[in-house]
């Protein structure tokens, strides 16, 4: 049986005023068989850290290469020098901004194994896609060409995100829901046998308090990739007590 997961995407929000929303998250009494992850933007990623002990810290991209002439960017090893232990790969936002691809998202999960991070690797049809009928073909095919060989429970995570539910309000169906997932188990377990039973499967697209014990009590929804909601402990709390108690 997969991990429970609840994590925490804080995409390019946040400066150092913001650790008080870790600290209060973690002063908190998490509960026992979940695992609580932040992804705070790379600035933020040392200190939160430091200060938040019983919650992992993530980066929200790395660069594919080791090291070299890429300005701006950061390699799988600096996030894990920083303190990350968890890296997101691939979300929609980085496909569209900064068109990546498949075949980068891969190369960039490879460097986080390679770095001993836990890749958080993101997959997700847009509306049109949805609207087509093709959302299955599409998530499977993008799950196919982003996960490198050697994946396994512990080294990777899979957050299925429609893209048209990303801070939009608007969420699946949990049929919708239950109908992705379980093609995505289907994938895992035929491609890398009892890990791809284990991987965590998380959902992400306007996860709210109000909303997440129904999503969580879906079949093979291991936790949540949290966006909107992640930035304040009072809202993360309950979604991750809602995982605990699924
Ligand atoms: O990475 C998180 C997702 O993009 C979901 O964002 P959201 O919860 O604000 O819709």
């Amino acid at each position: 049986m997969a991990r429970k997961l609840a994590a925490g995407n804080w995409k390019m929000n946040g400066t150092g005023d913001s650790l008080a929303e870790l600290e209060a998250l973690a002063k908190g009494d998490l509960p026992k068989g979940v695992d609580v992850l932040i992804c705070p933007p790379a600035t933020l990623i040392s200190r939160a850290a430091e200060r938040a002990d019983k919650i992992a810290i993530g980066g929200q991209d790395c660069h594919a290469a080791a090291s070299g002439a890429h300005t701006g960017d950061l390699s799988a090893e600096m996030l894990r020098d920083a303190g990350a232990s968890y890296v997101i790969l691939g979300h929609s936002e980085r496909r569209a901004d900064h068109g990546e691809s498949d075949e980068m998202v891969r190369a960039k999960t490879d460097a986080a194994h390679g770095a001993n991070l836990v890749a958080v690797v993101c997959i997700g049809e847009t509306l049109e896609e949805r609207e087509a009928g093709s959302t299955l073909q599409v998530v499977g095919m993008q799950l196919a060409g982003s996960l490198p060989d050697g994946v396994t429970a512990q080294n990777t995570v899979v957050a299925y995100e429609p893209v048209w539910a990303i801070g939009t309000g608007k969420v699946p169906t949990l049929e919708q829901i239950a109908e992705v997932h379980n093609a995505l188990r289907d994938a895992l377990v035929q491609r890398f046998g009892n890990a791809g039973a284990d991987v965590p499967l998380l959902y992400g697209g306007s996860v709210k308090p109000g909303n997440a014990a129904e999503i969580f009590a879906v079949s093979n929804v291991d936790g949540a990739l949290v966006g909107g909601a992640s930035l304040k402990s009072a809202d993360f709390a309950p979604i991750i007590a809602a995982l605990a108690a699924s």
